[in-house]
């Protein structure tokens, strides 16, 4: 199988043998061009030849039919996810027609019905949400550490800042570092107070930042950079049986 996760920043593929083993896998920059870094990468996926593609997308109409005429060449049955908010595995209090696929797919990745979770995916976007016994509560979207720079960088005459390391959340003593620890604690902090508010909730963490973000919560996280390669699996084992 191949497994395709278009996000707003990268590209992430994964190719499975039979028994569901990682054969290759990479994370690439597509720069809002998908369709063509998906042209310089038939070749390997076809040496590879998956028997089925199935694709989580958040770029949107255009982009996915640019996708699907590019994916149409291997000759290899492909598939979108579309949410449900009433799988079998997880009902959703959230509006279906508006869910991000990635965020529901990594919830479904998660899920577990003696759990109480709390899921937080750190991509373009940081999303955290609640999953309480298999039923989806809600969430909260953030923009990025990165895309929290850009708009201060953007919408300020003073802050000039465009590089540095989000390495802490103590007071900043100069522009560079009241930004970065700014940014973090803005994040850290909505962590802190959901785990406040939801004390009985499993953190649960995934993404391309999951990693810088993690190292200043307090609280015991779980690491799962598998979670939505493993709602991709779920749904289309699911979508088969049924
Ligand atoms: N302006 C930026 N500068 C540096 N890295 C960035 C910037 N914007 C995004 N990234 C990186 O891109 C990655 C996006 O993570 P990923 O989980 O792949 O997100 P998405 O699913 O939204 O594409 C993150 O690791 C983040 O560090
Ligand atoms: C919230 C997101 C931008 C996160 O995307 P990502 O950071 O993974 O690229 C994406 O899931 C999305 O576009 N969602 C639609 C809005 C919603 O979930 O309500
Ligand atoms: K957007």
């Amino acid at each position: 199988m191949l497994w395709l996760d278009l996000g707003n920043t990268r590209l992430k593929y994964w190719l499975t043998d039979d028994i569901g083993q990682i054969v290759a896998h990479d994370a690439k920059q597509h720069l809002q061009a998908p369709a063509e870094l998906l042209m310089g990468l038939t070749d390997r996926f076809a040496r590879y030849a998956p028997d089925f593609i199935g694709i989580s997308s958040v770029l949107g109409d255009d982009l996915n039919v640019k996708v699907s005429e590019t994916l149409s060449r291997l000759n290899i049955p492909f598939e979108f996810v579309h949410v449900d908010a009433e799988h079998a595995l997880m009902q959703s209090a959230y509006d279906d027609e508006q869910l991000g696929c990635d965020r529901w797919l990594q919830m479904l990745g998660a899920v577990d019905k003696k759990k109480r979770q709390c899921v937080i995916g750190c991509g373009t976007a940081v999303t955290i949400d609640l999953i309480d016994h298999a039923e989806h509560l809600g969430g909260y979207i953030f923009p990025s550490i990165y895309l929290q720079r850009e708009s201060l960088f953007s919408g300020t005459k003073q802050i000039t800042i465009s590089n540095g390391t989000f390495d802490s959340v103590s007071p900043g003593i100069n522009t560079k570092d009241a930004v970065h620890r700014g940014i973090m604690l803005s994040i850290v902090g909505a962590i802190n107070e959901i785990s406040n508010r939801y004390p009985n909730f499993e953190l649960i963490m995934t993404g391309g930042d999951a990693h810088i973000i993690a190292q200043h919560i307090n609280r015991s996280v779980r690491m799962r950079d598998d979670l939505l390669l493993n709602g991709l699996a779920r749904y289309f084992d699911h979508s088969k049986q049924t």
